[in-house]
């Protein structure tokens, strides 16, 4: 308890509300793998991205995001848990100050130093993600672990973005980048379960599709994410951008589906 106290105190993200207001399927989660239930109906997902669709990469404050182009359906994701077909509109990453801790979602109570999120909204039901991430079938949101370890050459262009980055507010263009190369090679292992964004407004409208297979980062780009701050370039107390991950959420009965056995 002291911990969640902690984090609420010490972390810029937590201005806003800690949990929805009755909130009963709020995210992150501990992922306790022998009470997911398999189903044997959960397709493979299908990813389809295009790396002309990619635009631009800037820090929001909370975290840096890679954004894409998401006013066709040239990047998208179906299948998994999914039944209709989803557009890719950006992904980003929580991290933490140290290699020990980082993941907003954990395995068996398992911490990563680090979890990728590539976030999809419902083009078959709505017009922009605006309207989608009200709706509780609006957002798909596939989480991949990252562990330290060899370095991901395909990161590395990333990763030497982000100086020019350093501060919140501050965007510098990003093209020709495939969010495919971040993916492990099994993405027919996840579990899935219906919950919330993670950041502030929090909405209740993400199908969550967390893989099980992770990825591997260098130590050293790792590094890199912790040399952004959370603060502008006005502010006189500037604060390392670390440990913006949220604090776990009750389970409120729901049930986790895995793919495999
Ligand atoms: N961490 S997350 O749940 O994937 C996630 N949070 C947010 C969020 F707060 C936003 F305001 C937003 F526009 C997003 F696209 C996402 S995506
Ligand atoms: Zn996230």
């Amino acid at each position: 308890q002291e911990a969640a106290e902690y984090n609420m105190k010490m972390h810029p993200m937590w201005q806003g509300p800690l949990a929805v207001p009755g909130g009963d399927r709020q995210s992150p989660i501990d992922i306790i793998v022998q009470r997911s239930i398999i189903d044997s109906e959960l397709k493979p997902l299908v990813t389809e991205y295009d790396p002309h669709t990619c635009q631009q990469i800037w820090n929001n404050g909370y975290s840096f995001l890679v954004e894409y182009d998401d006013t066709t359906d040239k990047s998208t994701l179906k299948g998994g848990p999914l039944q209709d077909k989803f557009r890719l509109c950006q992904f980003h990453f929580h991290w933490g100050e140290t290699n020990a801790w980082g993941s907003e979602h954990t395995v068996d109570r398992r911490l990563f130093p680090a979890e990728l999120h590539l976030v999809h909204w419902n083009s078959d039901k709505y017009s922009l993600f605006e309207e989608a991430v009200m709706e509780d079938n609006g957002l798909a949101v596939i989480g991949v672990f990252l562990k330290v370890g060899k370095r991901h050459e395909g990161l590395q262009k990333l990763v030497d973005a982000l100086p020019a980055i350093r501060h919140k507010d501050s965007v510098v263009e990003f093209t020709r980048f495939d969010p495919g190369c971040l993916l492990p090679s099994n993405i027919e292992d996840y579990w899935t379960y219906h919950g919330s964004l993670t950041t502030p407004p929090l909405t209740e409208s993400v199908t969550w599709i967390i893989l099980k297979q992770h990825i591997e980062v260098s130590h050293d780009q790792l590094a890199v994410f912790r040399s952004l701050l959370f603060t502008s370039a006005e502010e006189e107390v500037q604060k390392s951008m670390v440990n913006n991950f949220r604090v776990q959420q009750p389970l409120r009965g729901r049930t986790v589906r895995s793919s495999f056995t």
